[in-house]
C-alpha cells in the first residue's frame, strides 16, 4: 500500500536506529535536521557515528538489539540489514510505533524520502520502493530547477504573507496578491522590497 506523505516535527522525540552501517548513517544525517534525540543500538558503528557519539550529538549503545521494547520511541529505523533482527523488533515493540525498514518499504509503516530543501521549501520524493535510483534522479533534477537562492524567494513569500494578514484588504484582493507574487518578476529583490514596504504601510497597528 502506498504511504501517505506527511511532514512531522520530531523535536524532543526519541528515535532509535538499529544498526550502525552506511544506511544507518544516511538516515542519521537526515534525522539530525529534526532535533530529535537519536539512540543507535548496534555492536559496530561507522566512524562518523562514533564521532557524533563522542560529541554527544547522539547516543550509541554498543550492543546487539536484544528484544528491548523501546516504549519511548516515536520512530524506529531498522538498518541492521538482517531480517531476523528486523523481525525481532516487530515482535517486541508496540504496533503503534512508527517503523522505517531500510530493507523493504512494505514491511515498515514509515518511509524516508529523497529530499530537496531550499529554506522553507521542502520537497520530498518517494517511489514506494519501486526505484530508489529514480528517486535519486528526480531529486537531482529538482536540485537543478530550484537553485540555492530559491529559499530567499520563499522567505519573501512567507514574510509578505504574514504582513498581508495584518492588512484589512478584502479576501479577493489578498488572493489576487498571493497569486501575483508567484510571477517571475517577484524573484527580484527590488520587487520584493516594494511589496514589503507597501504591506508595512497598510498593516493595522
Ligand atoms: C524502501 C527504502 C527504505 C525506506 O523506506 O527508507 C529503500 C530501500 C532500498 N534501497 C536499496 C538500494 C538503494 N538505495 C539507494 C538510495 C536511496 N534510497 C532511499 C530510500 C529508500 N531505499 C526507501 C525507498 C525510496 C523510494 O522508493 O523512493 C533514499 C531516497 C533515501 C535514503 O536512503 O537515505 C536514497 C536516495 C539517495 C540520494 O538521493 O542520494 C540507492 C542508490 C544509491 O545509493 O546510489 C540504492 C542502490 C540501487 C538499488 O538497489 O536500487 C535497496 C536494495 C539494497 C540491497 O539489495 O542491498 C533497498 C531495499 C529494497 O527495496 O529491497
Ligand atoms: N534504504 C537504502 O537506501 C538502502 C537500504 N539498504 C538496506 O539496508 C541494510 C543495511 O545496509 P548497510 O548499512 O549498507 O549495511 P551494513 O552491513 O553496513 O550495516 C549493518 C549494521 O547493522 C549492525 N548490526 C548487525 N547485527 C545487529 C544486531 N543484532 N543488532 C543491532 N545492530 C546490528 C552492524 O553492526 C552494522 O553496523 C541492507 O541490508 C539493505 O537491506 C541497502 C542499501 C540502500
Amino acid at each position: 500500500m502506498s504511504m501517505l506523505p506527511l511532514f512531522v516535527n520530531l523535536k524532543g522525540k526519541k528515535v532509535y536506529i538499529i544498526g550502525g552501517g552506511t544506511v544507518a548513517l544516511r538516515r542519521i544525517q537526515h534525522l539530525q535536521k529534526s532535533n530529535a534525540s537519536l539512540i543507535v543500538i548496534s555492536p559496530e558503528a561507522e566512524d562518523e557515528i562514533q564521532t557524533m557519539h563522542s560529541h554527544q550529538q547522539l547516543t550509541w549503545k554498543k550492543k546487539e538489539y536484544e528484544g528491548e521494547k523501546l516504549a519511548d520511541a516515536s520512530l524506529i529505523i531498522l538498518a541492521a540489514g538482517n531480517k531476523q533482527v528486523h523481525d525481532a523488533v516487530y515482535e517486541n515493540v508496540s504496533s503503534t510505533t512508527f517503523i522505517n525498514d531500510a530493507m523493504n518499504a512494505a514491511w515498515g509503516n514509515a518511509a524516508v524520502p529523497g529530499t530537496v530543501q531550499r529554506g522553507k521549501l521542502n520537497i520530498a520524493v518517494h517511489t514506494n520502493g519501486a526505484s530508489p535510483k529514480l528517486t535519486k534522479q528526480i531529486t537531482a533534477s529538482l536540485e537543478k530547477n530550484f537553485d540555492h537562492d530559491y529559499g530567499e524567494y520563499v522567505d519573501f513569500l512567507y514574510e509578505a504573507r504574514q504582513w498581508l494578514k495584518k492588512t484589512n484588504f478584502s479576501a479577493g484582493k489578498m488572493q489576487a496578491l498571493l497569486e501575483e507574487w508567484l510571477s517571475e518578476e517577484y524573484h527580484a529583490k527590488e520587487a520584493q522590497q516594494k511589496v514589503l514596504q507597501m504591506l508595512k504601510n497598510q498593516a493595522q497597528q
